[in-house]
C-alpha cells in the first residue's frame, strides 16, 4: 500500500507537469469566447487541472476560470522556467486552487486535496517533493494517518535511504524534470518502529542538502549540524517565546497563555519548533531549551502575572525534562526572585513525555505540592489513557486539535472530544481544547463542558508585547 502512495504521488506531479506541456501546445492569439471554450475543453481532458490559463502576446492571461491574480500568499519553488506554487491553508479545500504549476506563458491550477486525500503516512513522517538538488519543494504534513511509509521505504529501497540530521529520506526516481517524491521520517521514530524487525540499514552520510522553509537557510550552511547550530542558538540567545492565549469559553476572557518556543536566526528567519524540537529531544538539548523558555517567560511575563494573579502561563516539558528534573530548581528560583506564585506556571506534559510513569508521578507530585498545576498535552493521541490518568497527579487535559477538527464530522474520531470531556468531568479535571478555528467548534466544546479554548479563532501565538496588549483587551 505504501508503494501505492509513492506511485500515486509521483504520478500526480508527472501528470500536472504533462498538463502544462499540453497547454503549451495550444495556440491562442486572442481571448474571446471561442478561445475560452477551447481552454475549458482542454481543461476537462486534464485529470488534475481545476483551471488552466495561457498568457497572450499582450501579456494578459486568458483563463478557463478566473485564477488568483495575486499569488503572494502562495509559497513557491522554481525549477528553471517552471514554478510550483502552493497554499497550505487550502490543503483540505477541494474547491480552492491550492496548487499552481506555471511557466512564463502557461498555468495549471490544481488542488493539494488531490494529493492530500491519498497521502497517508504514519505520525512523524512527511512526504515531500523536491527538485534534482533535493531542495524541498512541498511538504505535506501528515498528521492523521495510518501507514508507515518510511518503514516501507527501508524494506524496499534501502539503497536509496539517506540520512541528515536525524531524519531519513527516500528519493523516488524523479520525472524528466527531476521532480522527485521524498519520504522523510524522523530517524529515532523509525529506528524504534524498526527495532522489532531487526533490520540492518545503512545510513549514508548527509548527502541531501536542504530542507525547505526557514530551516533550509540553516542547513544550507552544511558545516553546521543542527545540534551545533542549536547549541550556538542557545549561547547567542536566538531562542524566543511566543504566547498563544488561552480563553475562557464561557466569558471569552483571556485566562493565560501557552509559551511556544521560536528560534530566530541571525538572518531574521524564524524556525518553527517542530523543525528543531525533535532534534533537541534526541540530543538532550531540550532541557537547556526548557530552562531558557522558563527564564524568558519570567523575564517577559512576571510583571503581568503579578498584576493579574489568576493569569497563568503554561510551559511544555519534554520526556528528558521529566527524567532530569533540572528545570524544577530553575523555575523555583525564577518564581522566588520575581515574586510570582507557582500556580501561575503550569507544566504541560504530553503523553509521549511520560516514558516512565512511576518517575513522572513522583516529579509531577512534587511540582503540584509546590503549587504548580499539571496539564496533559495532546491528550488522546498517545497509546496510554485512563489507566495512567488515575495515578498521575494531573489538573488539566488538553484535547488535541485533531479531535477538535473532527467534531461534528462523520469520522470515528468525532466522538473522542466529548468522551475526553466526560472522562475529565468524572475525574474532576479541567479541559482545554486546542486548535479551535471556528466559532461553531468553540460553541460545541463549551456546550460539551470544556472550560478553556486555544486556537486561531481567538488568537495566533503572539510575541510578549502583543500578548500584554491582548490581556489588556480581553483580560
Ligand atoms: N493549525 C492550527 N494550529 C494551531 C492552532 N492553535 C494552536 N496551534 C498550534 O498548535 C501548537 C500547539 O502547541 P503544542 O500542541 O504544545 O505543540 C507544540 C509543542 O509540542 C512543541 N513546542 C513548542 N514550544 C515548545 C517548548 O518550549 N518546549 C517543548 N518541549 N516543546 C515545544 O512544538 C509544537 C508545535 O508548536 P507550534 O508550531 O508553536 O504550534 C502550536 C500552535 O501554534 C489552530 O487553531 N490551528
Amino acid at each position: 500500500m505504501q508503494g501505492e502512495l509513492v506511485r500515486r504521488n509521483t504520478l500526480f506531479f508527472e501528470q500536472l507537469h504533462g498538463h502544462l506541456q499540453e497547454l503549451a501546445s495550444l495556440q491562442l492569439s486572442r481571448c474571446d469566447a471561442p478561445a475560452r471554450q477551447q481552454l475549458r475543453l482542454l481543461r476537462r481532458s486534464l485529470l488534475y487541472a481545476k483551471a488552466v490559463a495561457v498568457r497572450l502576446a499582450d501579456d494578459r492571461w486568458c483563463e478557463s476560470l478566473p485564477l488568483p491574480v495575486q499569488t503572494t500568499d502562495y509559497q513557491h519553488w522554481r525549477f528553471g522556467e517552471v514554478e510550483l506554487l502552493w497554499q497550505l491553508d487550502w490543503l483540505n479545500d477541494p474547491l480552492q486552487p491550492s496548487l499552481l504549476l506555471q511557466s512564463p506563458r502557461h498555468r495549471v491550477a490544481s488542488s493539494l486535496y488531490f494529493v492530500q486525500e491519498k497521502i497517508d503516512l504514519a505520525p512523524g513522517y512527511q512526504a515531500l517533493l523536491a527538485d534534482r538538488d533535493t531542495r524541498r519543494v512541498l511538504d505535506f504534513a501528515a498528521q492523521r494517518n495510518t501507514l508507515d511509509a518510511a518503514e516501507w521505504a527501508v524494506l524496499h529501497h534501502p539503497q536509496q535511504l539517506q540520512a541528515l540530521d536525524g531524519r531519513l529520506y527516500l528519493a523516488s526516481a524523479g520525472d524528466a524534470q527531476g521532480i522527485q517524491l521524498l519520504l522523510i521520517a524522523d530517524a529515532t521514530a523509525l529506528q524504534a518502529s524498526l527495532a522489532g524487525l531487526r533490520l540492518g540499514y545503512v545510513l549514508l552520510a548527509g548527502v541531501l542538502a536542504v530542507l525547505g522553509g526557514a530551516l533550509a537557510g540553516l542547513l544550507m550552511r552544511r558545516e553546521l549540524s543542527l545540534e551545533k547550530a542549536l547549541q550556538q542558538a542557545l549561547r547567542r540567545g536566538e531562542l524566543e517565546v511566543d504566547y498563544q492565549p488561552l480563553v475562557d469559553l464561557a466569558t471569552r476572557r483571556c485566562v493565560g497563555a501557552e509559551a511556544l518556543v521560536r528560534w530566530r536566526r541571525v538572518d531574521g528567519q524564524r524556525v518553527r519548533p517542530d523543525l528543531f524540537i525533535p532534534q533537541a529531544e534526541a540530543s538532550g538539548q531540550i532541557c537547556a531549551i526548557t530552562q531558557r523558555v522558563i527564564e524568558l517567560v519570567m523575564q517577559q511575563m512576571a510583571e503581568l502575572l503579578r498584576a493579574h494573579p489568576t493569569l497563568y502561563i503554561s510551559v511544555n516539558l519534554a520526556a528528558a525534562d521529566i527524567v532530569q528534573g533540572r528545570f524544577v530548581e530553575v523555575a523555583r528560583q525564577q518564581l522566588a526572585s520575581q515574586g510570582v506564585a507557582a500556580r501561575q506556571l503550569v507544566w504541560e506534559v504530553s503523553e509521549r513525555g511520560l516514558v516512565d510513569v512511576e518517575q513522572a508521578c513522583q516529579l509531577l507530585g512534587q511540582l503540584r505540592q509546590a503549587g504548580h498545576r499539571i496539564a496533559i498535552d495532546d491528550f488522546g493521541t498517545g497509546c496510554s489513557s485512563l489507566s495512567y490518568l488515575q495515578r498521575l497527579p494531573v489538573d488539566v487535559l488538553k484535547i488535541d486539535k485533531s479531535f477538535v477538527d473532527s467534531l461534528g464530522m462523520q469520522a470515528a474520531s468525532s466522538s473522542v472530544a466529548p468522551h475526553i470531556i466526560d472522562m475529565a468531568r468524572d475525574l474532576g479535571l479541567k479541559v482545554i481544547a486546542e486548535g479551535i478555528e471556528s466559532a461553531t467548534q468553540a460553541d460545541t466544546l463549551q456546550q460539551l463542558g470544556a472550560q478553556v479554548g486555544q486556537g486561531f479563532l481567538f488568537s495566533r501565538p503572539l510575541d510578549a508585547s502583543a500578548f500584554h496588549a491582548f490581556v489588556r483587551c480581553h483580560g
